[in-house]
């Protein structure tokens, strides 16, 4: 079943809970609040049959509380088909906070939060994710084990953003093979929307490769740093889909292929970092792949994060990490040219090999 990102206005149409099409089957749902700490959460857990259900936390400052459920039911399923198909034994899994990182972040807030992800005994583990630190991950740590990511010097894996951003690299450099039959990035132009951690370390890969690189985020600071650091270009303009580019990377947030965006994009392939960057799976799935546009899914190919977490709950070490998260190349070539061969959106082709695997580990946990 794919899943389709709608209005808040819509979401509230329809039944609160088991009834959103972003439910797709979750195992189970936990609302958490706390008056003291002002704490008011969501945690999402999809599917178990891998394995616990491992996801970050994200904190944002959503427009309503359905917009809120909305994300993490799409959060929660894509850690499930990203952990599948990078062949990791866990499930999926995400958690939201709802309010400003910035301004209501507090350690109590955290550790609270701690507090709920330990009353799941193990069958959610937590980790970074948007409006998130290692060091809030230091803070759970240190009321509950079931976390990951944390700093390095706790013993843990640190910040998986570098990695994930390998992996897009990865993912990115795959699609250019497909596409154009060689994976050199140099000379391409590719717009970078969002340079938080991953998008800042997928912009030193492409610098390096010598792509040429564009930038654009709403964090003018940010702008300002990244574009010195790495001597690219900021873009500037009022509609960034319209802009010429070979390459559109999104690394801020989901469903910026949606019905206004699609016919202005003008990439010959997109791979970035976002979860959910189809606002319709089925639909702009398909008119990208009617469009000749080549898409790397985003659940494949931002999967280095999980991978480095994994490695704290698997203790492997650095080098398989970078192994792991180097072989999203060879999955997102096997998944492009299998949706040429069977004519399916690459989307498609991707879950089928996610769900595969689950359905294999179902009939093998029943015997
Ligand atoms: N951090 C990871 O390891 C990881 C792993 C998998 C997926 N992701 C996904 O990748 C994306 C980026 O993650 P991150 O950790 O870099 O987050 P981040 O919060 O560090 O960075 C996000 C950046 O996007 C910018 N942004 C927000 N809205 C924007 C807009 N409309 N236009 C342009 N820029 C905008 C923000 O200002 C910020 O600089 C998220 O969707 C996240 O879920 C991250």
């Amino acid at each position: 079943m794919t899943i389709d990102t709608i209005s808040s206005k819509e979401l509230t149409k329809i039944d609160p809970v088991f009834g959103q099409n972003s439910f797709d089957n979750h195992e189970q749902i936990v609302f958490c609040n706390d008056k003291d700490t002002g704490l008011k959460a969501i945690i999402g857990i999809h599917n178990t049959v891998l394995g616990p259900a491992l996801g970050g936390t994200r904190m944002w400052s959503y427009n309503s509380e359905w917009e809120a459920l909305n994300d993490v039911l799409r959060l929660s399923r894509g850690m499930t088909f990203k952990s599948a198909i990078t062949g990791l034994n866990l499930g999926g899994g995400k958690a939201v906070i709802i309010g400003d990182s910035k301004t209501m972040k507090t350690p109590e807030l955290m550790k609270r939060f701690g507090e709920f992800v330990n009353s799941l005994s193990g069958k959610y583990i937590t980790a970074e994710d948007v409006g998130m630190e290692t060091s809030d991950m230091d803070l759970v740590r240190e009321v509950t084990p079931y976390v990951t990511g944390i700093s390095e010097s706790k013993g843990g894996a640190g910040n998986p953003s570098p990695i994930t951003a390998y992996g897009v690299f990865m993912g990115m450099k795959a699609a250019a093979k497909f596409k154009y039959g060689t994976d050199v990035l140099e000379g391409k132009k590719v717009v970078v929307q969002g340079i938080g951690h991953v998008g800042e370390a997928l912009v030193e890969h492409l610098s390096c490769e010598g792509a040429h690189v564009v930038i654009s985020d709403i964090n003018e600071e940010r702008l300002d740093l990244v574009s010195k650091k790495y001597d690219v270009s900021i873009y500037r303009g009022s509609d960034i889909y319209s802009e010429d580019m070979d390459i559109y990377a999104p690394c801020a947030l989901g469903a910026t292929i949606n019905d206004d965006t699609i016919y202005k994009i003008k990439a010959e392939i997109i791979a970035g970092a976002a979860n959910n960057q189809l606002a319709s799976e089925n639909k702009h799935g398909k008119l990208l792949q009617e469009r000749g546009i080549v898409y790397a899914p985003d659940f494949l190919i931002n999967a280095g994060g999980i991978i480095n977490v994994y490695a704290e709950l698997e203790n492997y070490g650095k080098q398989e990490i970078m192994r792991k998260t180097e072989n999203i190349y060879n999955t997102c070539l096997e998944i492009l040219e299998r949706s040429k061969q069977y004519n399916i959106t690459s989307n498609d082709a991707a879950l089928a090999i996610a769900l595969e695997r689950i359905e294999e580990r179902k009939i093998e946990n029943s015997k």
